[in-house]
């Protein structure tokens, strides 16, 4: 069923466990991240960028709504890193049900003002809210500590900020990134400024920046054809420190990307007659569902529906 993105979060912080937010862009991401959220019973968000919104359009933006609407757990359709007001009106008025107006990079200000105006409008026809406070940035553990000020997310102002705009969730820079490449080895995560943030803001905190980019599927994408340089994720007990520590949201998109891009480059290359695209992309959405499956099971998710 289609529900608030606060009303899986909320439930997921108060019980200490994370909810999987999966980007997609198309209909074999759907099934695959809806049909895994169905198999392990587990509450789900569905999250379109606004690339995804240009890429699909209203036939992925229908698609992704109904059958939220039609899903057997709990699914919230989420905007993912909205720029703008105006993109996130769009996102409401495609019957999305959580937004997020991602205006980290401004002044503390400027961001205290947008995410309020963001609020108002999304709390008027009850749609929740995420904002982002701090820089998603990979941090050299040794880096110097007015650096890693500058851009992860203070806690103080963190306390601040929410109290001010009411937002609903929070994504905090603790030190991860987005992409393939998160850092030399593996990333520092500043579990001691979430723990610090988490006693402050109440509300469920959000990590981006959370795919575990495995050597495994690097090197399945390599040998299938693919070219990647160094390549680092976060590790899997830094996602479960950071769960315990008050983290609810955790978006994963690089993951799903490699694993469905490395079916389809096998599968071509292994079968260089076919050209029906069915035999191609049905074993890429399957990659995709074995990697939702194995998210869900480390966020503790599993039978939370
Ligand atoms: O935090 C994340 C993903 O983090 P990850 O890269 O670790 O999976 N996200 O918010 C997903 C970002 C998706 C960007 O999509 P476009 O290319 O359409 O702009
Ligand atoms: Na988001
Ligand atoms: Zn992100």
């Amino acid at each position: 069923m289609l529900v608030t993105g606060l009303e899986i979060l909320k439930k997921a912080r108060a019980e200490g466990y994370g909810v999987g937010a999966f980007n997609t862009n198309n209909m074999e991401f759907t099934q695959a991240i809806l049909e895994a959220a169905e198999e392990m019973k587990s509450p789900v968000i569905l999250a379109l960028s606004e690339g995804a919104m240009k890429y699909g359009g209203r036939a992925l933006t229908r698609m992704v709504v109904a059958l939220a609407q039609e899903a057997r757990v709990p699914v919230a359709v989420h905007l993912d890193h909205g720029s703008s007001y105006e993109s996130v009106l769009k996102a409401l008025r495609e019957g999305f049900t959580s937004v997020m107006i991602d205006k980290s990079h401004e002044d503390f200000e400027t961001n205290v003002r947008e995410t309020k105006r963001v609020v108002e409008a999304a709390h008027a026809v009850g749609v929740t809210v995420e904002a982002e406070l701090g820089r998603l940035a990979g941090i050299e553990e040794h880096v110097a500590v007015d650096e890693k000020d500058a851009l992860l997310t203070n806690p103080e102002e963190a306390r601040i900020f929410m109290e001010r705009t009411g937002a609903d969730y929070l994504a905090v820079a603790i030190g991860t990134s987005h992409g393939a490449y998160k850092g030399k080895g593996r990333p520092f995560i500043d579990h001691p400024r979430l723990e610090r943030i988490a006693a402050l803001v109440p509300a469920p905190l959000v990590l981006h920046g959370a795919s575990a980019v495995p050597q495994a599927l690097v090197e399945r994408f390599r040998a299938a054809g693919g070219e990647i340089g160094e390549a680092s994720g976060i590790h899997p007990e830094d996602i479960k420190k950071a769960i315990a520590l008050g983290i609810a949201k955790i978006n994963t998109d690089t993951d799903l990307r490699l694993a469905f891009t490395a079916l389809v480059r096998e599968t071509l290359g292994k079968n260089p007659k076919e050209f029906d695209p069915r035999k191609y992309l049905g074993p890429a959405r399957e990659a995709v569902k074995e990697v939702v499956k194995s998210r869900m099971e480390l966020f503790g998710s599993v039978g939370k529906a």
